[in-house]
């Protein structure tokens, strides 16, 4: 089953001859438990791309439907609860509450919803992502990895149906990114979650299950992950 699937997609910022096709007809669908890297140079779509599969931005044409729904269907409170209840995200910037607890950052998005803490399923993640002897602690105790777990941990926390990672190795050493691209890893492995995560590292992209590229906001290249080195082939072969 997909659970995220676009046709024809298309934004176009600007008109006439100033008019940038950011993304130029992209269709694609992502299916349940599935990791995918989208990749590109910079200026090929993957950011708009993005915004616009997690309703962040509506396109000129073209449809995206996630999780069942249309959103062009779905006005701005569907958006929401939409992207509250079903989806994840993870940022390069970690975009952690400051004043709030790893633990509380972590049930944030639940206590947002009012929504009850599954606790078996907290404590698994908590676990899984290695934070058991911090979750008192606040972002600004902790490391750039240990953020980006409680960011993990906090994407996963109301089981969405697709997360949405953006660059989220962009500001880790090569350790933290380990962790964290290890972390996505056992979300799709063990608990079926669908990943699409957007990144310029080969070493990232290197643990997904599926390479997306996209160049002038078209795709160029749709097929199975690889290692490290045939990642950077592929992004060598498309230009
Ligand atoms: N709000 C906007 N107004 C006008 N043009 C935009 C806007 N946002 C993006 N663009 C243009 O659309 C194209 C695609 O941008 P996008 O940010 O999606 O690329 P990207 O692949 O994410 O790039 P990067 O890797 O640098 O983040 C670029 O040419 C960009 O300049």
């Amino acid at each position: 089953m997909n659970i995220v699937s676009t046709a024809d997609l298309r934004r176009t910022y600007g008109e006439g001859e100033t008019a940038v096709h950011a993304l130029a007809g992209v269709t694609l669908s992502f299916p349940a438990a599935q990791f995918t890297a989208i990749m590109g140079p910079s200026g090929s779509g993957k950011s708009t791309l993005m915004h616009l599969l997690a309703g962040l931005d509506k396109p000129t044409s073209g449809s995206v439907v996630v999780d069942g729904q249309e959103l062009a269907g779905l006005g701005d409170s569907g958006l929401t609860a939409l992207r509250r209840d079903r989806l994840g995200f993870v940022f390069q910037a970690f975009n952690l509450v400051p004043v709030l607890t790893a633990e509380e950052n972590i049930k944030l998005p639940l206590t947002l919803a009012g929504r009850q803490v599954d606790q078996a399923w907290f404590d698994t993640l908590v676990d899984t992502v290695g934070l058991r002897d911090r979750l008192s602690h606040r972002p600004s105790e902790l490391s750039g990895g240990q953020q980006q777990r409680v960011a993990v941990a906090r994407a996963l926390v109301h089981r969405p149906a697709v997360l949405f990672a953006d660059e989220p190795t962009g500001n880790l050493d090569s350790q933290s990114s380990e962790e964290v691209l290890n972390l996505l890893r056992q979300a799709v492995d063990e608990f079926d979650q669908t990943v699409i995560m957007v990144t310029h590292e080969a070493a990232a992209a290197a643990v997904a299950d599926r390479i997306v590229i996209l160049r002038d906001g078209v795709v160029v290249h749709d097929g199975e992950g690889t290692d490290a080195e045939g990642v950077l082939d592929l992004m060598k072969a498309v230009g």
